[in-house]
């Protein structure tokens, strides 16, 4: 069984790879941001590193989407937080159609990206949490990571744009939205029975 879970910087994302990865007792897949070379420049500077970091990002993904598998066939479970669609199809999209990313270098990504999906299978479950624009700022400041002070409210908007309309013509697989927004799955344990009792709901039809 594979979870993945997908949404906005800051939405949540990690927190509840962790929790959910304790309930099940499966294995978690974080992504690679404090080893990432080019994470702080790229936000100094998004024109100047944003194809170095989407090529990064990409390759990182991938890698890591050849280890599930061979998880996966060894009868493991796995919760993995962010996958190599929202590289694609969220962020680079978005900083090339920011102006961000210039076309030729889009299109040299995008050629990769597309030899690459051919070879990665969509998880069991895709679980998008769905935040509002407050709910990212207030947690992306609660985790305080420097670089990330110079994260817009335009960018997160945008973003969270680019999320809605991927997740409304996903069909790679079974999806589960979640609006995270109100839910506090830290200090309420309720809150994030709710969840696992969705993702039971959808996966294993209990409930
Ligand atoms: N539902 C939640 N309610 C309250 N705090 C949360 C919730 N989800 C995450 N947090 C807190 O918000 C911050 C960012 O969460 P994180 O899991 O790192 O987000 P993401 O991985 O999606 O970027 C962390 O400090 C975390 O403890
Ligand atoms: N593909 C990406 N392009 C640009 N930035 C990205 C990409 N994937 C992740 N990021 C950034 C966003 C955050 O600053 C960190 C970690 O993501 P998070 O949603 O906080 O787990 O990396």
């Amino acid at each position: 069984m594979h979870i993945a879970i997908v949404g906005n910087i800051g939405a949540g994302k990690t927190t509840l790879a962790h929790k959910l990865a304790q309930h099940f007792r499966w294995e978690v897949f974080l992504e690679d941001v404090d080893d990432n070379p080019y994470l702080k420049d790229f936000y100094h500077d998004m024109p100047r590193w944003a194809f170095h970091l989407q090529v990064y990002f990409l390759n990182g993904r991938f890698r890591q989407t050849q280890r599930i598998k061979e998880l996966q066939k060894a009868g493991r479970g796995i919760i993995q937080d962010r996958t190599i669609y929202e590289d694609a199809h969220i962020f680079a999209a978005n900083l090339h159609e920011s102006g961000l990313l210039e076309t030729r270098d889009y299109n040299n990504y995008y050629a990769l990206f597309e030899s690459m999906i051919d070879l990665v299978a969509p998880p069991d479950l895709l679980l998008y949490l769905r935040a509002d624009l407050p709910k990212l700022v207030s947690q992306i400041e609660k985790r305080g990571r420097d670089y990330e002070n110079s994260i817009s409210i335009e960018y997160l908007k945008s973003l969270n744009e680019h999320y809605e309309k991927w997740i409304s013509g996903y069909t790679a697989g079974r999806h589960l939205i979640v609006d995270v927004s109100e839910l506090d799955y830290v200090r309420r344990p309720e809150d994030l029975g709710t969840i696992i009792d969705k993702i039971n709901t959808t996966l294993f039809g209990l409930f």
